[in-house]
């Protein structure tokens, strides 16, 4: 029999993630809350409703995360590990206070935060952490007593986020017709985000040159491309793309775009591509409609055969990840010497962002950070 793991000083996980509409009458209020004070343009409002509309106004996230939150918790208890999960989303329920008021009410003091989204951004990082603070002063609010809260590192490069992709790769690969497999191009996606906050993005010796959150995706789009070769004895040509911008045409995003790039293959001669979606924890909307909808339908307007890989999702090898990383977390915080795992050329990612991390346009409290207003 294996010891029982132990992950103190914490006492709980909580799994916050960005939540979504389940059903055609939360869709509007979804994104009401989505994009509340963000001058995001009513034509995009109106055009990303009709997305969740083709599928019947619900979102595939909130399954996926209840199919990760069975994952974790058959993770822990296969290893012994005694770590209650929760679940709070930032745009629909359960939402994050109400979850967070719960954690109090059943005597949870340190809480470590699982954010669904495994690189550095304002979008994938301080904004969760905003928000963890806000559920944190309306529980102040109301008197009750605050828990610590503290968030895991980035997990990009960890092996078990990268070994499922790469799984997932090398079958759509496979499963490309014989003839146009060799000569096939990999088109690694990832979220556009305004090129101001990607050139801020990670701590401030990062920002200036592209900022952390390009860096971070081309490190994995390398590493992934790299074993694909190692594994294949094919050395497929690849290029880091972005999908689903939104926001104003005349503010800078992060370029080109899916469906732009798949243009500019099939005119110069690519047989076939695969679309990796290496920036997303799993197959949510992003993916199902601007990856499986959208850019699927262009890829066949232009004859071009086109795959599109899976995201890590519940995958065991990435809840295993996860209890790596909360008990190296666990040891760091009890000052204990731990080697944290990462593949790549960036190495681990820091525990705690530091002050002037991915900042935001209008400054607002975050927790779990170096300026934490809650220690
Ligand atoms: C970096 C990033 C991630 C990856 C990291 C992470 O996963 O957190 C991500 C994930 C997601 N984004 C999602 C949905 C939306 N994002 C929007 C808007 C925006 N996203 C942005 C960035 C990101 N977004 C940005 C810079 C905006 C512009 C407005 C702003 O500055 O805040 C809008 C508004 C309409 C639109 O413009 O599309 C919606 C509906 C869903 C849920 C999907 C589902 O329901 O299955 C998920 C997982
Ligand atoms: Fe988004």
């Amino acid at each position: 029999m294996r010891d029982a793991l132990d992950a103190t000083p914490y006492d709980a996980l909580l799994l916050l993630s960005f939540g979504g509409p389940e059903g055609p009458d939360d869709v509007v209020p979804f994104l009401e809350n989505v994009t509340r004070g963000r001058g995001i343009p009513k034509e995009r409002l109106k055009e990303v409703g009709q997305h969740y509309f083709l599928f019947g106004g619900v979102s595939p996230i909130n399954d996926q995360n209840r199919a990760l939150l069975d994952a974790l918790r058959k993770d822990f208890a296969e290893h012994g590990l005694d770590l209650p999960v929760y679940w709070g989303n930032r745009n629909w329920g359960p939402y994050l206070t109400d979850t967070l008021r719960e954690m109090v009410a059943d005597g949870r003091r340190r809480v470590l935060v699982l954010a669904t989204s495994a690189y550095a951004s304002y979008s994938g990082c301080r904004q969760y952490r905003e928000d963890l603070a806000g559920a944190l002063a309306t529980l102040e609010g109301e008197g009750l007593e605050l828990p610590r809260v503290d968030k895991l590192r980035h997990y990009f490069n960890h092996p078990g986020f990268l070994e499922p992709m790469i799984e997932g790769l090398l079958k759509s690969l496979a499963d490309l017709p014989e003839d146009v497999r060799a000569g096939a191009h990999i088109a690694f996606t990832t979220h556009s985000i305004p090129n101001a906050s990607a050139d801020t993005s990670g701590p401030a010796e990062d920002h200036g040159d592209g900022g952390a959150y390009v860096k971070q995706h081309l490190d994995v789009a390398r590493l992934v491309a790299d074993t694909v070769r190692e594994r294949t004895g094919i050395d497929h040509s690849w290029r880091l793309v972005y999908q689903s911008r939104s926001g104003a045409p005349h503010i800078p995003w992060l370029e080109p775009d899916i469906c732009d790039h798949l243009e500019e293959l099939h005119g110069s001669g690519v047989p076939a591509v695969v679309m990796a979606p290496i920036g997303f924890v799993s197959d949510h909307m992003e993916v199902l409609y601007d990856l499986d909808t959208e850019a699927t339908a262009k890829a066949e307007e232009l004859g071009l055969p086109v795959r599109r890989s899976a995201t890590v999702g519940a995958d065991p090898r990435f809840a295993a990840a996860i209890r790596e990383l909360v008990l190296e977390r666990a040891a760091a915080e009890n000052g204990r010497a731990v080697t944290p795992c990462a593949l790549g050329a960036l190495g681990p990612s820091h525990n705690l962002c530091p002050v002037g991390c991915c900042p935001a346009r209008a400054p607002k409290p975050a927790a779990a950070g170096a300026d934490s207003p809650y220690a």
